[in-house]
């Protein structure tokens, strides 16, 4: 998982300064010091680390805490918070309201996914009762609008493109006139991506944003990016109104530290995540629990809200009181861990739990653990009861 080095990093450095008999000056340099480090090895821009470390001093004044203070705790969340700070500008993004047209348009270099997480965009909003619809922008790359409309209609979501016209304003104009007419509440314009940002990309840009007027900007960055992310980023936000971030290919094994300078660079909140290529695998995404879990303290409402998701609000009340009365038989693990394979990978779920460490997660186990799941419930389907209770448990064994 991105970032999850320098989650490890930190967490390391936190136990460190707290197996210290005492919390003096140079414990807290010294943990401090291997945070920066850590940032800086992810990729995380100087002066952002710099300006952490700088506050949590300021913060943590060690002479002037009262003795009895509990220090430990006190740095711990000063660490916390100041890197809450640097996910969170502060500054709401604009929020689309369900039956009102809004239009949202993406911009970002070519290949960072931004087509892909368009349609990821419009799934998720469709499944929560939204009108999406989706206008292909990308006149610059050859089988944009192919992939767009393959896209959109595997998930029945009204598109708009031409293979014929090659101005992007226009078919942004008509795109998004058409799907006001029909009373789409979620108009998403893709737009075209270049190698690396150039003058004409930006004018292209600029001249769909003045013609369309989106309510939105939606600035899509690879986690890989590394260093660049921050000068990159401020380039579209110098040339539109960049207004929140979407970070994809969080699956992969970047160091993913330019995605903290991108909230940095456009003054702009993440607000989705990718972790996949597929149209589910897209997270909403929330400062607090994501920093909570990168530091290994886990994210229990959102382990909660998880199993809320996946059994059926009629079964919780009963499910809750079986748990409770000792009553957790192999049929309930089987109907859990049914519902449960179908939230994604376990492993995104494990690291919601306390003390869990995404480092020690092999390379491709989530996929892998997802793909067994599978198969364990396709094959378990055909069985019988006493058969589904034995691969119950041997699935539990193989988890
Ligand atoms: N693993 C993974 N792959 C992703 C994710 N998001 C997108 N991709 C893949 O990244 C590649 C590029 O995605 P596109 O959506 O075509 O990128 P784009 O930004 O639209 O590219 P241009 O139209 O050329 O600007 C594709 O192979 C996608 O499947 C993600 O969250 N995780």
């Amino acid at each position: 998982m991105v970032l999850a080095q320098l989650g490890g990093s930190i967490s390391r450095a936190i136990q460190q300064m707290s197996n210290a008999t005492i919390i003096d000056e140079k414990v807290l340099n010294d943990c401090l010091n291997e945070i920066t480090r850590a940032l800086l090895q992810a990729d995380v821009q100087f002066k952002l680390v710099r300006d952490m470390q700088t506050n949590i001093k300021k913060i943590v004044n060690l002479d002037h805490l009262a003795a009895g203070h509990n220090k430990r705790k006190i740095i711990q969340q000063a660490i916390f918070n100041e890197l809450c700070k640097m996910l969170d500008p502060g500054n709401p993004p604009f929020t689309p309201k369900k039956g009102k047209p809004s239009v949202v348009m993406f911009v970002g270099l070519q290949g960072s996914g931004k087509t892909t997480t368009c349609t990821k965009y419009a799934y998720y909003h469709q499944k929560k009762g939204w009108k999406p619809a989706l206008v292909c922008a990308d006149t610059f790359r050859a089988g944009a609008f192919d992939q767009l409309k393959q896209n959109a209609t595997k998930a029945k979501i009204p598109f708009y493109g031409s293979y014929t016209e090659s101005d992007p304003v226009k078919i942004a104009v008509d795109g998004v006139d058409r799907f006001k007419k029909e009373n789409c509440d979620l108009i998403i314009v893709d737009t075209s991506g270049r190698h690396k940002q150039e003058a004409a990309l930006f004018e292209e840009m600029r001249q769909v944003s003045e013609a369309t007027k989106p309510d939105l900007v939606i600035f899509v960055m690879d986690s890989s990016i590394g260093q660049a992310a921050f000068d990159q980023a401020q380039a579209f936000k110098q040339n539109v109104a960049v207004g929140a971030v979407i970070v994809t290919k969080m699956d992969g094994h970047a160091k993913g530290g330019g995605a903290l300078s991108a909230v940095a660079a456009t003054k702009s909140p993440i607000i989705f995540i990718g972790t996949g290529e597929h149209m589910d695998e897209f997270d909403l995404f929330e400062v607090k629990p994501f920093v909570s879990r990168l530091l290994g303290m886990g994210d229990l409402s959102g382990f909660v809200d998880k199993i809320h998701e996946v059994v059926p609000t009629d079964q919780q009340h009963e499910l809750v009181q079986k748990l409770s009365e000792g009553n957790f038989t192999l049929r309930i693990m089987y109907e859990l861990f049914q519902n449960l394979s179908k939230v994604g990978p376990i492993g995104q779920l494990f690291s919601m739990l306390p003390g869990f460490s995404a480092e020690l997660m092999p390379e491709g186990f989530e996929k892998e653990s997802q793909q067994k799941n599978k198969r364990y419930m396709t094959m378990m389907d055909s069985m019988t009861n006493e058969g589904k209770l034995i691969a119950a448990y041997l699935l539990i064994r193989n988890l």
